[in-house]
């Protein structure tokens, strides 16, 4: 089972490279592609209903502005969609994060922060997920988890 990393233009990939990145550390299987609820919709819905057949478990869309991809991919499928809102020109990332947070009830999409440090919170939570049946993404995360760990108690001792 892989996940799908999608975004709603090749603009975004500074973003999601960062998600990517943090899944190849992990050793998580995924794929990545430019889909838009505005620009190609009709490819945005065959792309969400063809999900789960096509063996993904979660999918990670990072949008910016009118950010309705995420959203509207939730719609067409019932697998878990996480958002990355992504930071925009004029207003910073805040109309992608309202845009994809204030779901309706009955279509959830899982938002994270506005950025870097959500697009890599994204790929942790998409493992988290991924892990539920995994022993071998459970130990990559607890790796993770202890590397973060000793990473920060070294930066303490770095403040002398
Ligand atoms: N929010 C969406 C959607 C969508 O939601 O379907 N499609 C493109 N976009 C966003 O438009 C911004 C500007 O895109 P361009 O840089 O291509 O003009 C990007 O952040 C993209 O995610």
């Amino acid at each position: 089972m892989k996940v799908g990393v999608i975004m709603g233009s090749q603009s975004d990939w500074s973003t999601m490279k960062n998600t990517c990145d943090l899944l190849d550390q992990l050793g998580i299987p995924y794929e990545t592609r430019v889909v838009s609820a505005h620009r190609t919709p009709d490819e945005m819905f065959s792309y969400a209903e063809t999900a789960r057949v096509r063996d993904i478990g979660v999918i990670i869309a990072g949008a910016g502005g009118a950010a309705h991809l995420p959203g509207m991919v939730a719609a067409k499928t019932t697998l878990p969609v996480i958002g990355v809102p992504i930071a925009s020109k004029y207003l910073k990332g805040m109309d992608s994060l309202l845009s994809i947070v204030q779901m309706p009830a009955g279509v959830p999409v899982a938002t994270v922060a506005i950025g870097e440090a959500g697009a890599k919170n994204a790929a942790l939570l998409a493992t988290q997920i991924l892990a539920i049946h995994n022993t071998t993404y459970q130990a990559a995360l607890q790796s993770f988890r202890a590397a973060q760990h000793e990473q920060a108690l070294e930066s303490s001792d770095a403040l002398v």
